[in-house]
């Protein structure tokens, strides 16, 4: 039994919900039979992963759809073995070459290479290009962007290169320029709404209106998130009320926690229990960048408006070098001290300003 986003994620560009418009330019960009290489960009959870499957299937047919998972191997610099996981049809290969960490270079150049060289088309097929999917190649670094840059162009006769990112500031400029780019935003409110609706529509559900709009608004516009969170709620209480507690996730739940540890105490001591926490957070997998976000909502809705400035002009600071950064808990750490010192001292001139 699979879970409610997966089971109804549209699996043609003809099905998709919304930003139809854009849908229809894809059909019309592959039914000119070639395309440049594509960089799908936008927010989690908006569709970009979606659009992509739809647009292979419209390319190669139902095919695209036998998915075998790979191992690839590769070598170090100094002769080290390391393995990287793939998914894979016959007409595309997907990798994340991000996961090699600072070797996403050698996996980005001979990836290319390989699957240009070696990859087998069906010859009964029309397409004489294999696509090659990266995902999240805002996170990799600049050296294997580079290696992309280059390595695209070389072998643009066999095969189209698809990136999906979250932010394309991320992306060096000689990539984007070399990209067709499409931008997936975040579906509004009301897309989120119609789609719940139709999905317990199909489940032979009844979705108030009013909850439909609740889990909307505490889904930070992520359509999967906002799937996961109706699937949970019906499983907490069926028939649904328009009064029940939509359900939110541990993860978001464990980051209040941790906020809330930092407001109640400015210490060393109290540091230190935060960052075990933090750590906890980042070895289930919660991305960074994910943590820093909700942790920030969570400490400026609890602090005095004047202090809320520069909480937010700390934190624009720490995100920065954040993204550019490699040991990503050093800057969340230092943010958090940096915030600690703020609020003591907030506190600290308001109680003399009692007394
Ligand atoms: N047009 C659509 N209609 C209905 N549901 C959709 C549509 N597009 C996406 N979804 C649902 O939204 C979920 C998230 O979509 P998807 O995985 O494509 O997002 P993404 O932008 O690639 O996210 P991430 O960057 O987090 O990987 C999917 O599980 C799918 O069920």
């Amino acid at each position: 039994m699979s879970l409610w986003a997966d089971k109804y994620r549209p699996n043609s560009l003809q099905k998709v919900d919304y930003h139809q418009d854009q849908a229809q330019h894809l059909i019309n960009l592959v039914n000119q039979g070639d395309f440049p290489h594509l960089l799908f960009y936008g927010p989690n959870g908006a569709g970009k992963k979606t659009r992509i499957l739809a647009l292979l299937r419209q390319l190669y047919g139902p095919g695209v759809e036998r998915l075998r998972t790979e191992h690839m191997n590769f070598m170090t610099p100094s002769n080290k073995k390391f393995e990287i996981m793939t998914v894979a049809s016959n007409y595309h290969i997907e990798v994340n070459a991000s996961d090699a960490g600072m070797y996403d270079r050698i996996v980005v150049m001979e990836l290319i290479k390989t699957v240009a060289q070696t990859h087998q088309l069906d010859s009964t097929k029309q397409r004489h290009f294999k696509v090659i999917l990266l995902t999240e190649v805002d996170r990799l670094t600049k050296e294997a962007q580079q290696a992309l840059r280059r390595t695209m162009e070389k072998y643009m006769a066999t095969c189209r290169i698809i990136l999906c990112a979250n932010s394309i500031g991320q992306v060096i400029p000689a990539i984007r320029s070399r990209c067709l780019a499409v931008r997936v935003p975040a579906p509004t409110h009301e897309d989120i709404c119609k789609i719940l609706k139709t999905i317990c529509k199909k489940e032979g559900l009844t979705l108030p209106d009013e909850l439909a709009l609740i889990i909307s608004q505490n889904c930070e516009r992520n359509l999967r998130r906002a799937i996961l969170m109706l699937e949970a709620s019906k499983v907490k209480q069926y028939p649904f009320d328009v009064k029940q507690s939509v359900v939110v996730p541990d993860w978001q739940l464990y980051i209040g926690d941790t906020a809330k540890q930092i407001l109640s105490q400015q210490t060393p001591g109290k540091l230190l229990e935060v960052r075990s926490m933090l750590y906890e957070l980042i070895v289930h997998g919660i991305p960074t960048n994910v943590i820093f976000k909700f942790l920030l909502k969570e400490l400026v809705k609890n602090c005095d408006i004047s202090l809320k400035h520069d909480i937010v002009e700390i934190a624009s600071f720490y995100e920065h070098s954040l993204l550019k950064g490699n040991k990503t808990m050093f800057h969340l750490e230092a943010f958090v001290a940096k915030f600690m010192l703020l609020y003591s001292k907030f506190m600290e001139e308001s109680l003399n300003g009692i007394f």
